[in-house]
């Protein structure tokens, strides 16, 4: 039987074992709906998770997705052929009306996940998508494509919790826990909240490139006891980005009264405090997951308004990546039949 018109062959990068090696996979696409959005992948952010997933560290690949409208249902209307749109990581959400989709039970994930149709959803490194219209972002006029991605993800995780739970207003001082992709855009966007920010880092090698790059008021040292215990109760908050275990108690003496940690690292073991930790200064820890597609448009109109960019494409000009990898879909082989 003749393929339909309206289908699509994927070609994307699978994992096809716990070893976590990438080689190309082909795949069909779903036809596209009257409420979906063809897209023609552009640039897709890579992220922590990405590994998390490719090598089976939580037993169960990606979103971060900018790329360009092909072709449009009969009921899109905010969406046309041509225009750049962004695609974050919940791609469905049956029958929720929420602006939190990213915490409903019924989410579909951008990935190793099942759309109701049966179909499977096989994330972003891959050159077409098909996704419903509600879960599609249009990009700025004027911003570049490739550091649009980092900021759909790494971006929106850490604007939301800092939204939300009330830590955005001007002059709050903020920790930022792990220099990495997400790490970095908190610093960034911290900064552009007129915060005062210091990167809390496993070694000292990240310490001019944060103070002297990205922005960053202080840089500690976690494993340096005096100038941890020098900087106790300064933060108003602390944002946990590291994807491994460490002792919470470190970071939760940096607190204030009242002080908050988000943990946002994905560790697939208990993490551990002892309680006066955080009795003791009447602290809270608390969790953050993504952000939902109207807190993603927030973050490209926010990071478009005060001029905030991601650094992958800087580094990635310099062969030298530091802090998120965007890997150039559109331009590597992988050439399915959507165009
Ligand atoms: N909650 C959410 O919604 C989201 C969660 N995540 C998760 O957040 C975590 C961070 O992601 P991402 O920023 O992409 O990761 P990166 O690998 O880019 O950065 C993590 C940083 O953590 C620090 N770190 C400290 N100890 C370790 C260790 N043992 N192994 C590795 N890194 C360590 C390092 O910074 P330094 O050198 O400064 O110590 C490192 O650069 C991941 O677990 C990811 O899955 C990602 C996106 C959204
Ligand atoms: O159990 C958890 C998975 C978490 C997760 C966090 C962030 C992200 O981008 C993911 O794809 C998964």
């Amino acid at each position: 039987m003749g393929k339909d018109a309206s289908e699509r062959t994927a070609v994307g990068w699978a994992a096809r074992d716990a070893g976590g090696r990438l080689s190309p996979y082909s795949y069909t696409l779903r036809k596209t709906g009257p409420e979906d959005v063809a897209i023609k992948v552009l640039y897709c952010g890579v992220c922590h998770t990405d590994i998390h997933q490719a090598k089976n560290h939580l037993g169960m690949s990606k979103h971060e997705v900018v790329g360009e409208v092909e072709e449009v249902g009969a009921e899109v209307t905010k969406f046309h052929a041509g225009d750049v749109v962004g695609v974050v990581l919940i791609v469905g959400c049956h029958p929720c009306k929420s602006s939190n989709e990213q915490y409903c039970s019924k989410k579909i994930w951008s990935y190793n996940d099942v759309y109701p149709d049966g179909k499977p959803t096989q994330g972003g490194f891959s050159s077409a998508m098909v996704v419903d219209q509600k879960f599609v972002v249009k990009i700025p006029a004027g911003m570049a494509p490739e550091q649009a991605a980092p900021l759909l993800c790494a971006g929106a995780t850490v604007y939301s919790p800092l939204k939300r739970l009330s830590i955005a207003a001007p002059g709050l001082r903020g920790g930022i826990l792990g220099l990495g992709g997400v790490g970095h855009m908190g610093v960034k966007i911290a900064k552009a909240m007129g915060h005062h920010v210091t990167v809390i880092s496993s070694s000292d090698r990240k310490r001019g490139e944060a103070v002297g790059h990205l922005g960053a008021d202080a840089y500690l040292v976690s494993s340096d006891a005096a100038a941890m215990a020098a900087a106790a109760g300064t933060l108003d908050y602390g944002l946990y980005t590291v994807p491994a275990h460490h002792p919470l108690e470190p970071y939760l003496a940096l607190l204030r009264l009242d002080g908050k940690l988000v943990v946002m690292g994905v560790i697939g073991r208990p993490l551990s405090f002892a309680s006066p930790a955080l009795m003791l200064g009447r602290r809270s820890i608390a969790g953050s997951f993504v952000g939902s597609v109207e807190e993603a448009e927030e973050t490209l109109a926010f990071c478009a308004a005060s001029g905030v960019t991601s650094q992958a494409l800087e580094r990635l000009e310099r062969n030298d990546v530091r802090y998120r990898f965007v890997v150039d879909v559109a331009g590597s082989n992988l050439v399915g039949d959507a165009a």
